[in-house]
């Protein structure tokens, strides 16, 4: 919870929004900590938060004390007294070590009580952030800052304007040397209250303490200047600078929360800036949100996501996955096998932009139960057999379907879908859920085993999410919902569903192949449409013969119209998509021989009736020439406006 949260809070006052840092925003973030507190979170990563508050039954006292430290930060750039400090640092860093120590746990055979425990947490934040703030010395007072206490300042005959000076004096070494004596005192202190921790907890600790005592010695290995030189840890050197950036908030999070959080470093930002504030430094930017800050979720219209159940983590889903996840899967009902289809957009830059993040994926049942995973961008899987090792997820274009397993949930109402950090245009997303039902004793005997289950589709248009948009989750709601049962599962979730069953998301084949079925149509009505006005009006107006020119003009048109209509058929990519029209081939397939030999057989009546009497002499007049042209070219302006206005008569006819 604190390290998500903490990484948040701490994106307020460093990350690309902390221009836009006010008390206003503070106001705002300290009602979604209520929210999470009252089991209302307002996005996906406001989930977890709320689920780890629960389990542990978190105070949420010092969240609000670190909320109250950021407004501190806002407005206070100047430290009376040591008291003061100590209030500040409580704030910024001892409310972390404080919530850490549910997490680390307590030793059955502590020799002291929780309180002393939690109160040596606090003394290693006030330590570590004592030391923090002696460490950044000069760059803070770059910034204007200083955060050391006033009256002890003033204690050696120092004011703000020597340090802004820079310049190390015997009086600023000795303020120097008092002051690390006081952080060593509250470093002995952490560590009375690290050794009564949980013995699987405890080295962690130690190393940090040790870790973070190393500064006061680089500090006076560096003759106590620390306006122009910046203390590492034990060492200066590369080796050393990414020990430094491997934050003990972050690593405590990633050890007792992975199943929720798990992430990784970013090798890009390995220095940390100036120490203030959370020193959530950048390493732990990997949950970074874009939202800009008026995206404040109104969470009115909101899935509620408000009980997080645990499932196992993501595979990739192959035969080899899917087969063993049944062979798995408890035959009482409780648990259900998911697969989750998620498609990257075709258009350009679509790509997850950040290989070191993950997807974030809450699915939400119609009574709030949920589950969230993490998929990474690239999933290592242990078995050297599989093909799919270490491939790139959510590249342009790609389908990326996988598998875990989970409790049964009830209709899904929604799911969010959120990324890290970076950019991912997302493209497509299904959800398939079937689950093991109980056999009764006559099919255990032939031991058929009866899976339910449903396959639910989510309109997805290319939905731009993190950098350059202004939301980083998402929500969709299934815009279908197909109930699955039978007892060959395995089929369904490698396979997927017949095609006929699965809706159109974007333009499908079948969609494809219903407006070429509809052009085609539409080109043929309209023509015969034109036909027989023009023939009418022919007939009226300029006497039977013109009329009957203009017809059989027309008619050649119509011919001509059906054999091109034929002759592209013949095409391969035209045979392609009919195979898998299905349905809508069927409704065509039928009737596009009757319509050319009712049209031919119409054109061989009228002319054998008109001429086979032998009255009328075959000999054509210019005029009956040119309506013979007229009613031919008839045929040209039906494919105008059958471009222009298809009938959608396909669609009609399938419904
Ligand atoms: C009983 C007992 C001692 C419990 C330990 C509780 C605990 C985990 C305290 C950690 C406090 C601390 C040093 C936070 C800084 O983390 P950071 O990673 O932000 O540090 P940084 O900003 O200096 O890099």
């Amino acid at each position: 919870m604190h390290a998500a949260w903490g990484r948040r809070t701490d994106e307020l006052v460093d990350g690309p929004n902390s221009v836009h840092m006010s008390s206003d925003v503070l106001d705002m973030w300290e009602v979604r900590l209520q929210d999470i507190f009252k089991g209302r979170p307002h996005d996906i990563i406001d989930v977890a938060p709320t689920h780890i508050v629960f389990s542990f039954s978190l105070d949420i006292k010092p969240f609000r004390d670190v909320i109250e430290g950021m407004r501190m930060d806002t407005r206070k750039f100047r430290y009376q007294n040591f008291q003061e400090l100590y209030i500040y640092s409580y704030r910024v860093v001892g409310t972390f070590g404080l919530m850490s120590v549910l997490v680390l746990g307590i030793a059955p055979d502590s020799l002291i009580s929780a309180q002393g425990v939690y109160e040596g947490a606090i003394h290693f934040g006030t330590a570590n952030q004592l030391t923090n703030i002696l460490r950044d010395v000069g760059e803070d007072a770059t910034l204007g800052r200083v955060y050391l206490s006033q009256n002890e300042l003033a204690h050696f005959g120092l004011l703000d304007t020597d340090i802004f000076a820079r310049k190390v004096t015997d009086q600023w070494r000795e303020f120097m040397k008092e002051q690390i004596a006081k952080a060593r005192i509250y470093f002995n202190l952490a560590e009375e209250g690290a050794s009564q921790l949980d013995k699987a907890s405890r080295w962690q600790i130690w190393s940090a303490l040790f870790m973070y005592r190393g500064i006061l010695d680089t500090i006076e290995d560096n003759g106590y200047d620390n306006f122009t030189k910046r203390a590492y840890l034990l060492a200066s050197g590369s080796e050393t600078a990414a020990m430094e950036s491997i934050p003990l908030r972050h690593s405590i999070s990633a050890t007792n929360q992975s199943f929720l959080l798990k992430r990784r470093r970013n090798p890009e930002n390995q220095f940390q800036s100036s120490s203030r504030r959370f020193h959530l430094h950048t390493p732990t930017r990997r949950f970074r949100i874009h939202s800009k800050l008026s995206g404040f979720r109104d969470s009115k219209g909101y899935a509620r996501p408000s009980r997080l159940l645990p499932a196992t983590e993501v595979k990739i889903c192959t035969d080899n996955s899917v087969e063993k996840l049944f062979s798995s899967l408890r035959d009482d009902g409780s648990q259900s096998l998911y697969k989750v289809k998620l498609g990257t957009s075709n258009v350009y830059g679509s790509s997850l932009s950040d290989l070191n993040a993950g997807i974030l994926l809450c699915v939400i049942d119609e009574n709030g139960d949920s589950i969230l995973q993490r998929i990474p961008s690239s999933i290592i899987t242990n078995h050297a057999t599989e093909s799919e090792d270490g491939v790139l997820h959510f590249q342009r274009g790609s389908v990326d379907e996988f598998t875990f397993e989970g409790p049964k949930l009830g209709k899904v109402g929604a799911v969010w879908i959120s990324l890290e950090s970076g950019q991912w245009r997302l493209g497509s997303v299904s959800l398939t859920v079937i689950c093991g039902k109980q056999s009764s004793l006559e099919e255990k005997d032939e031991e058929k085993l009866q899976y339910t289950g449903f396959s639910y589709n989510f309109a997805v248009e290319n939905i731009l999410l993190g950098e350059g948009s202004d939301s980083s989750m998402v929500q969709l709601r299934p815009c279908l919902v197909t109930e699955l049962s039978g007892v060959d599962p395995v089929t369904i979730f490698t396979k997927g569903l017949p095609e006929s069953t699965l809706p159109v998301s974007g333009i499908s084949n079948e969609e494809t192949m219903r407006e070429y079925e509809d052009l085609k149509l539409s080109l043929l009505l309209y023509d015969a449409m034109l036909i027989f006005v023009g023939t009418s009006v022919a007939s009226f107006s300029a006497g039977e013969n013109i009329s009957f020119a203009f017809l059989t003009g027309g008619m050649g048109g119509f011919f001509y119209l059906l054999l091109l209509q034929r002759s592209v058929d013949g095409l391969p990519a035209a045979e392609l998509t009919s195979t898998n029209i299905g349905q809508t081939n069927q409704t065509f397939g039928g009737s596009k021989v009757p319509i050319f030999v009712f049209a031919l057989a119409i054109g061989f009546t009228l002319l054998t009736v008109k001429y086979g009497s032998g009255d009328v002499p075959i000999v054509f007049t210019p005029k009956q020439l040119i309506a013979g042209m007229i009613g031919f070219l008839a045929c040209k302006v039906s494919v105008v406006l059958a471009a222009v206005k298809p009938l959608p008569i396909s669609l009609k006819i399938n419904e």
